[in-house]
């Protein structure tokens, strides 16, 4: 099979870790883990979540693509990618839409991209029963980034899967449909 890297994107809150989850979980496909500079939240773990850098030591790293949301930078890495193609043919990784528009046009065909859309006040109640501290959720949520990401970017609109993420259940099953379309699994 040909390797294939699932690009999950959409605003914060969306459900982007939810779905990377389900493919670990019950595909065994692994996502590729990306830097930030931003503090971990609760329960977060240093190289499992993300590798949580310093502002000197982000700056350290070479990255395919890296970009700055509501405050924090975040990147991601050619080598961490082609590490985990060393052992896996799909690999998940999820970034921002700017960031899943450079790896689309980097990986071409065998960038499968999924934008997940879920309406403003859905999201933020999810965010806020998620335990987003108050304050930080009230900039997340007014930040140009995110209010950019409620919409796929038409650089995606002809080539990536778009789903309306309201039935956990509905979607699970959607992502099942797109694995056998692009011959995943
Ligand atoms: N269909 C759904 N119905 C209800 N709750 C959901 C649904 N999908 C995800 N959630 C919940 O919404 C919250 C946000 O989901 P998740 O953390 O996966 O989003 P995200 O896009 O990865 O966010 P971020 O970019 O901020 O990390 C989580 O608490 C998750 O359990
Ligand atoms: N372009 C990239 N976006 C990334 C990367 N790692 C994470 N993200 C996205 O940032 C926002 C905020 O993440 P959060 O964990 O603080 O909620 C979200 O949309 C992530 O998908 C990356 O390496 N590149």
């Amino acid at each position: 099979m040909d390797k294939k890297i699932i690009v999950i994107t959409g605003a914060s809150g969306t459900g982007k870790t939810t779905i990377s989850k389900y493919l670990q979980d019950t595909y065994h496909i692994p996502s590729v883990i990306t830097h930030t500079t931003r503090l971990p939240r609760d329960g977060e773990k240093d190289g499992k979540d993300y590798y949580f850098e310093t502002k000197d030591s982000f700056l350290k790293n070479h990255y395919l693509e890296k970009v700055e949301y509501s405050g924090n930078w975040y990147g991601s890495s050619e080598e961490s990618l082609n590490r985990t193609w060393d052992k896996y043919n799909a690999a998940s990784i999820v970034v921002d839409t700017k960031g899943a528009v450079s790896y689309k046009e980097k990986y071409k065909e065998a960038a499968v991209v999924i934008f997940l859309e879920v309406d403003l006040d859905t999201v933020t109640k999810r965010l806020s029963k998620r335990g987003d501290d108050k304050k930080r959720l009230k900039a997340r949520i007014s930040s140009d980034e995110f209010l950019r990401d409620l919409q796929i970017p038409r650089e995606l609109e002809t080539k990536s899967y778009k789903i309306i993420n309201k039935s956990l259940q509905t979607t699970l099953e959607s992502v099942d449909e797109i694995l056998k379309n692009e011959n995943i699994k």
